[in-house]
C-alpha cells in the first residue's frame, strides 16, 4: 500500500509546490511509483512538469465529483515514475460546491483509495488555505509535510495549522501523522534563518527535519523549463537538498516500521 503524504501551509509561496515536483522527481528516479496530485487551483504543479492546461482532459475537479475515476485523470510526465492529477482554475469553485455534498470531506480521500494499490507515494499539492480542499488533503493523507519559510516566522500559523490537523484527526482520520516541518528558502548567512529555526525548534523539536532546503536559483528557474530541478541541474544544492530530504523521508519510516513490529 502507498503512502500519501499531503503538503500543506495555509501561507502562499513557502515552497509548496517546489516541494512536491521535487520530492516526487527524486522518489520517482529511486524507482519508486510516485502520484502527485494537483490540489492547489492555481495549477503550479501541474505547469512545472510542462503539462499544458489546453491538453488536459480530466482533472481533481472532476474526480473529486465523482464525473471520472482517479486513474482516468492520471496525466504521464517526462520524468521517470511521475504522474499527475492535474488542475484548473475550475478547482477554485470547488469549496462552495462541496457544502451540498454528503461526505463532502472525504471526497479525495474516497477517490484515492484505489491508488494507493497502485502507487508507492502519492503527494497532495494543498492550497494556501485552511478551507474544505485543504481538510480533504488532511482526511486523505497518512501524513503531512509541513514547508515553512525561512525568511519570515508565523508561529501563529503553525499553531493554527496543527490546530486544523487536530480537528481533521478527531472528525476524519485519527491515524494523520506529521510527516515533518521542512524548513526552504534557507539562506545561512542571513541571521533571521538561524533565529527562525531555533525559535520553531523551541515548540516543535521532533517534527523538524534535518535536511533544510537552500534558496537556490536552480530551484525557481527549473519549473519555467517544465521540469524538476533534479532534471534541470542535477548538481545544483537545491536538488541535492531534495535528494537529501527523501532520504530523510525514507529512513524515518525504515525507523517506525521497525518501532511498529517491536510492538
Ligand atoms: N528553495 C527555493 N529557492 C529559490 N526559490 C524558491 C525555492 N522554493 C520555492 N521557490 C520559488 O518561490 C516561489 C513560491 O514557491 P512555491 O510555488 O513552491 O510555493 P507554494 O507554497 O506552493 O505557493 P502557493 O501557496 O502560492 O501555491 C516560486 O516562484 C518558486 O520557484
Amino acid at each position: 500500500m502507498g503512502k500519501i503524504i499531503a503538503v500543506s501551509n495555509q501561507k502562499g509561496g513557502v515552497g509548496k509546490s517546489t516541494t512536491v515536483v521535487n520530492l516526487a522527481a527524486v522518489f520517482g528516479l529511486k524507482g519508486k511509483k510516485v502520484l502527485i496530485v494537483d490540489f492547489d487551483p492555481q495549477g503550479n504543479t501541474t505547469t512545472s512538469f510542462g503539462i499544458k492546461k489546453k491538453s488536459i482532459r480530466n482533472t481533481v475537479f472532476d474526480v473529486i465529483f465523482e464525473e471520472c475515476s482517479i486513474f482516468e485523470a492520471v496525466v504521464p510526465t517526462s520524468c521517470r515514475g511521475v504522474s499527475v492529477v492535474p488542475t484548473t482554475q475550475d478547482l477554485s469553485g470547488a469549496s462552495v460546491s462541496l457544502v451540498n455534498e454528503k461526505d463532502r470531506a472525504m471526497k479525495l480521500r474516497n477517490a484515492l483509495i484505489p491508488a494507493k494499490e497502485f502507487y508507492d507515494y502519492i503527494f497532495i499539492d494543498c492550497p494556501p488555505t485552511l478551507d474544505m480542499l485543504t481538510i480533504n488533503a488532511l482526511a486523505a493523507a497518512d501524513s503531512v509535510l509541513i514547508p515553512l519559510q525561512c525568511e519570515f516566522l508565523s508561529l501563529e500559523g503553525l499553531v493554527e495549522l496543527h490546530n486544523t490537523i487536530n480537528r481533521v484527526k478527531v472528525s476524519f482520520n485519527p491515524d494523520l501523522d506529521i510527516e515533518g516541518i521542512l524548513f526552504t528558502m534557507c539562506v545561512e548567512r542571513y541571521k533571521i534563518t538561524g533565529q527562525i529555526i531555533s525559535e520553531v525548534k523551541k515548540h516543535f523539536a521532533k517534527e523538524v527535519f534535518e535536511t533544510t532546503i537552500p534558496r537556490n536559483v536552480a530551484l525557481s528557474e527549473a519549473p519555467s523549463f517544465g521540469e524538476p530541478a533534479i532534471y534541470y541541474d542535477k548538481k545544483a544544492k537545491g536538488s541535492k537538498a531534495y535528494e537529501n530530504l527523501a532520504k530523510e523521508i525514507a529512513k524515518r519510516e525504515k525507523k517506525k516500521a521497525a518501532k511498529n513490529k517491536e510492538k
